[in-house]
């Protein structure tokens, strides 16, 4: 694939014309189009998504959260999966964490079937409280080294000083989480994570529930992290934005059930990139293969009400909407 590469998704019959126009709409992105049909999965990606379904299985139903995704990750990769509230990022996400089985399909992390959770794969959350608050942070940061016996005490406490120095917290190794701030207690959770050096750090809207500022500070950080450690990175966002800056590749999923859409490189974007207007057209036609009739003009108030987003100033990332037409009927519902 070109270095400028969109990946569509595999479409079933009904939805062929639809795949006809987003092939149009990448063209038009100056984009090269993959062929959907080739199955993720070559021999150099670290972690494989092949086919992967999920479903929850409750008395009443069963809600099928994703449906035959498949993708790769490669080492040093920052793979966004980027789509609307409950189209499945995160259960996707748990299941590359190895706490949910697919229902069909399988994950392979190094050609190894993903079974159970490992010190291998390590999630950093959303919420504030997932330090437990009677440890300090240089505590919280050494807890899991101990607990899963993978370097001893002496290592555990070279790395948790390491790393809480790379998050700037040195000054703050012996207080409680509850005497830190939000953005204070994501950068323990991330220095956690990064003193495993798990083969990959999947990290579940880690910024979301920060003010603006913040959120923009902590994808500096965790950007120049990146360019220190080189880690391999899953990052779940629904904000269009944070996946441009964040990123280097996006998976885009349709919205509930979610199925890969595209894949996109977004290696080009940074945080200088916010506001110009490849940025802004990028995200643009980003949003129109997310929720958009193909080719269609801009639905009133989406793709519009995006852009005035994207510009400086509205720094709280691209909340995606609810689109006001939905892309064709999806083939198969399960229950929702
Ligand atoms: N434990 C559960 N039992 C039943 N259904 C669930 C469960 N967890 C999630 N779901 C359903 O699975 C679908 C996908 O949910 P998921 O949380 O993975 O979406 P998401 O894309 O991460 O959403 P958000 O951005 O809002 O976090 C949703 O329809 C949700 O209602």
């Amino acid at each position: 694939m070109s270095e400028h590469t969109i990946r569509l998704g595999p479409f079933s019959p009904p939805l062929q014309s639809e795949r006809a126009a987003l092939e149009d709409e990448a063209q038009a992105l100056d984009l090269a189009v993959a062929n959907a049909d080739v199955p993720a999965g070559s021999s150099a990606a670290l972690l494989q998504v092949q086919g992967v379904s999920i479903d929850y299985r409750t008395r009443e139903r069963v809600v099928r959260a994703t449906h035959r995704v498949g993708f790769d990750v490669h080492a040093g990769d920052r793979f966004v999966l980027l789509g609307a509230s409950g189209c499945g990022k995160s259960t996707l996400l748990k299941s590359i964490a190895g706490f949910i089985a697919p229902s069909e399909g399988q994950i392979l992390l190094d050609g190894r079937a993903v079974t159970r959770p490992g010190p291998d794969r390590v999630v950093v959350f959303q919420e504030f409280d997932q330090l437990p608050p009677w440890k300090t942070v240089r505590d919280n940061v050494m807890f899991p080294l101990l607990a899963s016996r993978s370097v001893g005490r002496q290592e555990a406490a070279d790395r948790a000083a390491l790393y809480i120095d790379k998050v700037g917290l040195s000054k703050f190794a012996d207080v409680h989480p509850h005497q830190l701030s939000g953005g204070m207690k994501q950068r323990v959770a991330i220095a956690r994570a990064l003193a495993m050096q798990p083969q990959v750090l999947l990290m579940d809207e880690p910024f979301a529930a920060l003010d603006a500022l913040t959120r923009r500070r902590m994808q500096e950080e965790l950007l120049s992290l990146w360019d220190e450690f080189r880690f391999t990175l899953i990052f779940v966002t629904h904000s269009i934005e944070e996946a441009l800056v964040v990123g280097n590749r996006i998976a885009i999923l349709s919205p509930h059930p979610g199925r890969l859409r595209a894949e996109v490189n977004s290696h080009q974007f940074g945080l200088n990139s916010l506001g110009g207007a490849d940025f802004q057209a990028t995200a643009q036609r980003i949003h129109r293969l997310l929720f958009d009739e193909p080719g269609a003009a801009a639905v009133p108030g989406s793709v519009q009400a995006d852009a005035e987003a994207l510009t400086p100033g509205r720094q709280g990332g691209v909340p995606l909407v609810t689109p006001k037409r939905p892309v064709g009927a999806l083939p198969f519902q399960i229950s929702v």
